[in-house]
């Protein structure tokens, strides 16, 4: 089974009730974006691997934070090629923030996914990118809203899952809906996801386990995207998440541990 409100390890349910307070932007906004369905088919077609290399300076599950600028970890990685990049824009836990993606975004041609919390329409505005990340146990159905804690807000405060996809398309963002059990699966397709992060992280004890890709990238159908998320480190790793059915990998840590260039080269050929 899966509920938003329980069984989140301490650091995500930190998390949570901070981006639940996180303001939205004042003006909607209207992003011209970069495809990333066509980077990947590029990227293929040149015979690479499709990689989302993150910029992720730090994590509750990393030890220590990246003081590099990120603007240029951004550009090893697309000197390595990466086919998109992922910026985390979370600044209490993940050391993100919203102006090195804008920074970023700038500074290269390549899709950009914003990585973020985001719980309602409003937080879409804060800054453009091509991809914006949407977690399905976040955002979820409006019936399991009202189980947890949303009681203080009222209703349409917090969007759900079909809503958010509608509203982040209405802006031109391509959304990744990020899944990790059968059931976001089932709930992301019925959304009208067509770009689908499953992540190999559970959000409850923060393990992660590559089967949970191989388990569920057979239930999507043929002509969904896929991305597998998290614990890919090797390149045996990232060939057992191709023959899964992955599209497309991303990747974070094992790109942010040393040499960001060399390590993306590695995982892309
Ligand atoms: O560092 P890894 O194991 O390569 O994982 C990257 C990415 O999948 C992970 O950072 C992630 C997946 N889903 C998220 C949601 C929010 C923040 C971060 C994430």
């Amino acid at each position: 089974m899966n509920a938003s409100g329980d069984e989140l390890a301490p650091d995500v349910r930190a998390i949570l009730e901070a981006a639940r307070e996180r303001p939205g932007g004042e003006t909607r906004v209207s992003v011209d974006a970069r495809s990333f369905p066509e980077a990947v088919a590029e990227t293929e077609a040149a015979g690479r691997v499709p990689v989302i290399a993150e910029v992720k300076p730090t994590s509750p599950t990393t030890e220590g934070v990246r003081e590099d600028d990120p603007v240029e970890l951004a550009r090893e990685m697309v000197a390595g090629g990466a086919t998109a990049l992922s910026v985390l824009t979370e600044p209490e836990h993940f050391g993100g923030s919203v102006e090195s993606l804008r920074r970023i975004r700038e500074a290269v041609d390549v899709p950009v996914l914003r990585k973020d919390f985001i719980m309602h329409e409003a937080q879409l505005d804060v800054v453009e990118s091509d991809l914006v990340l949407l977690i399905a146990r976040f955002v979820d159905s409006a019936e399991r809203r009202s189980a947890d804690d949303s009681s203080e807000r009222g209703p349409g405060e917090r969007d759900d899952l079909s809503d958010l996809v509608e509203a982040a398309r209405d802006r031109g963002f391509q959304p990744l809906v990020e899944v990790h059990t059968r059931e976001e699966l089932t709930a992301a397709l019925a959304a009208g996801a067509d770009i689908i992060g499953i992540n190999n992280r559970d959000l409850g004890r923060l393990e992660v386990d590559l089967g949970t890709f191989e388990e569920l990238a057979p239930e999507a159908p043929e002509d969904v995207l896929l991305v597998a998320e998290s614990g890919v480190k090797t390149v045996e790793d990232a060939r057992r998440m191709r023959g899964a059915g992955a599209d497309a990998l991303l990747v974070g840590t094992a790109i942010m541990d040393g040499d960001v260039r060399q390590n993306t080269e590695t995982l892309t050929q």
